[in-house]
Parts: structure tokens; C-alpha cells; sequence
């Protein structure tokens, strides 16, 4: 019988999700709900370090030191390299919703994926205050515990709710951007924005189909990898909003954008629109849809900022 390939790993994942999911649990309870809210932000950063010590340190003894590479948020915090090899890697956020967990906001989720020859092979989302289970292995389908989960079959925006986050960047400038693309979103109309607080719990709605759509740029690849696979294995489609296309050309307005730079009039007599690329993990901009048609009419909205790719050179300090 040909071998299950992966499914050793894709099991334990699930496991150890469960288990890391066990520990911030305690945390809220232990440290988190006995103090003043001011009081914990600290212990945030030590949980979200404890977890993925422990998730890293259980795969490591289970498959060996050496054996596959790792990308964890706070690991890569602390210099590690971000960068997808051929080899076997597993892409960890110990705790997505950070701000959530801080809160109490019961959104909170460990989002562990495994990638071979660069291409992920399997994601586990455990939303582990709601205590789902959100898994999918590549070409096997999406699931919320025991139970297949696929995307709204909605084709109209104006019947669809979108999801989105603002990050944590509060630079005017960014935050211009991105209230400004939630505010045309809105206006198209559709039936409503939502926002968990965590990219994974995000596209886990969108693979459910509880939501049409959730975009966001600035997102890390350990914010999404996970929920990547269960969005495409439930039926959606991922894409990258990588830049401009020109549907007609007008040469005097493209001189003057040279010259003046691009100004809302100039933009729309240059008539410039953007398109969705390949979705691109490192790349900190994504949008994930039920479909194509809804996930073109928003990026359509969609203000994009520049993010550094998770993949960049690391700087010399
Ligand atoms: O609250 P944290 O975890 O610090 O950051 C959030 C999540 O990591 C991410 O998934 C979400 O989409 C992002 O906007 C938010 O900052
Ligand atoms: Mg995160």
C-alpha cells in the first residue's frame, strides 16, 4: 500500500496543537484573568515564547533535531532565519491573537504548518478557546474537528461578509490606507466587515463559510500558512495583491503621474487597477475568497502599503 505520506507528521501536529492550545488556556486562567488587564501585557510575550518552546521542543523529540527546519514567529524575533528551503519545515505562530489573549477576547489560536520542497503539505488551526480543531492535509479536504467544512457557495458581494484586521501599526499613513480600503469595502456595499483578531481564526471562518473573504496586508507567513491550506483544501481560492495592471493606456495622464505623481484623478484616467498574482506566503499580502469573482471585486478596493517580505535579507544592524 503506497505510503501515507506525511500523515506521521500531520497527526502529531494535531496533537501538539492541542496540547500548546491546553497550555495558553492555563495561562488565561493562572496569570492572565487573576491580574488587572494592565497588569499582564508582559506575560503575553512570555507565553507566546513558553508555547512555541514547547511545540518546536515536542517535534524535535519526536522526529529528531536536524531533521526539518522551523519558522516561528518568535523565533524569528529573535533573528532566526525566515527563509522556506526544500526542506521539510514546519511554519509555527504559538499564539495568533496575541492582543486577543491579553484581552480575554476569546479568539485565539496556535496555527501550525508543514511545507516540503516549498510547497505545504498540511495546516492545523486550533482555535483553542472555542476549542476547534480546524485541520487540513493537502488534496485530502478541510475539516473543523471531525466534520468536512467547505466555503459559502455566495457569488454576490453585496450578500457577503468580509474579514479583515488592522495590525498593529498605527502609523497614520498605514492606517489611512487600510481604514480607507475598509470603508470602500463597505460601501460596495456588502453585508458587513468582521474582524477576530487572528489571521488563522480569519481564514478558518472563510474555509467554514461563515465569511466570504478575508484579506490583509502586513500579515506574516506564520499568521497564514496554516489557515492557506484549509482555505484551498474547503474549496477557496488564495491570491496575492501584487500590484497594477493598466486596462487603458492615456499617455498624457501617465506623464503627468511621472511628473506629479499619481493623484486620485490622475488614478482614474490612467484607469489603473489591481490585479490578484499567485498567492506568495512571504510576501505580507494576502486575500483568501470562496471564490474568484469575489476575491477580484475586493482587491479591486484594496490600498496596499509596503511590507518587507518575511523572506528579506535580514539587515546588518
Ligand atoms: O495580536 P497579534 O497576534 O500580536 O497580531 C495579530 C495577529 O498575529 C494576526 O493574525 C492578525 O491578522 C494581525 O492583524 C494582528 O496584528
Ligand atoms: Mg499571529
Amino acid at each position: 500500500m503506497a505510503e501515507d505520506l506525511w500523515k506521521k507528521e500531520y497527526d502529531f501536529a494535531v496533537a501538539v496543537a492541542r496540547k500548546a492550545g491546553a497550555v495558553i488556556r492555563e495561562a488565561g486562567e493562572k496569570e492572565i484573568k487573576v491580574c488587572t488587564k494592565s497588569s499582564t501585557v508582559d506575560l503575553v510575550t512570555k507565553t507566546d515564547e513558553r508555547v512555541e518552546k514547547i511545540i518546536i521542543g515536542s517535534l524535535k523529540e519526536e522526529f529528531g533535531e536536524g531533521t526539518h527546519c522551523f519558522i516561528g514567529e518568535e523565533s524569528v524575533a529573535k533573528g532566526e532565519p525566515c527563509i522556506l528551503t526544500d526542506k521539510p519545515t514546519w511554519i509555527i505562530d504559538p499564539v495568533d491573537g496575541t492582543t486577543n489573549f491579553v484581552h480575554g477576547f476569546p479568539f485565539v489560536a496556535v496555527s501550525i504548518a508543514f511545507a516540503v520542497n516549498k510547497e505545504l503539505e498540511f495546516g492545523v488551526v486550533y482555535s483553542c478557546l472555542e476549542d476547534k480543531m480546524y485541520k487540513a492535509r493537502r488534496g485530502k479536504g478541510a475539516f473543523c474537528d471531525d466534520d468536512r467544512i467547505t466555503v459559502s457557495d455566495v457569488e454576490e458581494i453585496k450578500k457577503s461578509i468580509i474579514i479583515s484586521e488592522h495590525g498593529t501599526d498605527r502609523s497614520p499613513e498605514k492606517v489611512k490606507k487600510i481604514f480607507s480600503t475598509m470603508q470602500k469595502i463597505l460601501c460596495i456595499p456588502v453585508h458587513g466587515l468582521r474582524g477576530s483578531g487572528t489571521a488563522a481564526t480569519n481564514m478558518c471562518l472563510v474555509a467554514c463559510g461563515a465569511v466570504e473573504a478575508f484579506f490583509e496586508i502586513g500579515i506574516h507567513c506564520w499568521d497564514i500558512a496554516a489557515g492557506a491550506v484549509i482555505v484551498k483544501e474547503a474549496g477557496g481560492i488564495l491570491l496575492d495583491v501584487d500590484g497594477m495592471s493598466i486596462r487603458s493606456v492615456n499617455c498624457v495622464a501617465i506623464n503627468q503621474a511621472l511628473c506629479f505623481g499619481e493623484t486620485p484623478l490622475l488614478k482614474n484616467r490612467l484607469c489603473l487597477t489591481i490585479q490578484g498574482g499567485p498567492f506568495d506566503l512571504m510576501s505580507r499580502r494576502m486575500v483568501s475568497a470562496n471564490n474568484k469573482k469575489i476575491a477580484d471585486r475586493i482587491i479591486k478596493e484594496i490600498e496596499i502599503f509596503p511590507a518587507e517580505r518575511d523572506d528579506a535579507p535580514i539587515q546588518k544592524k
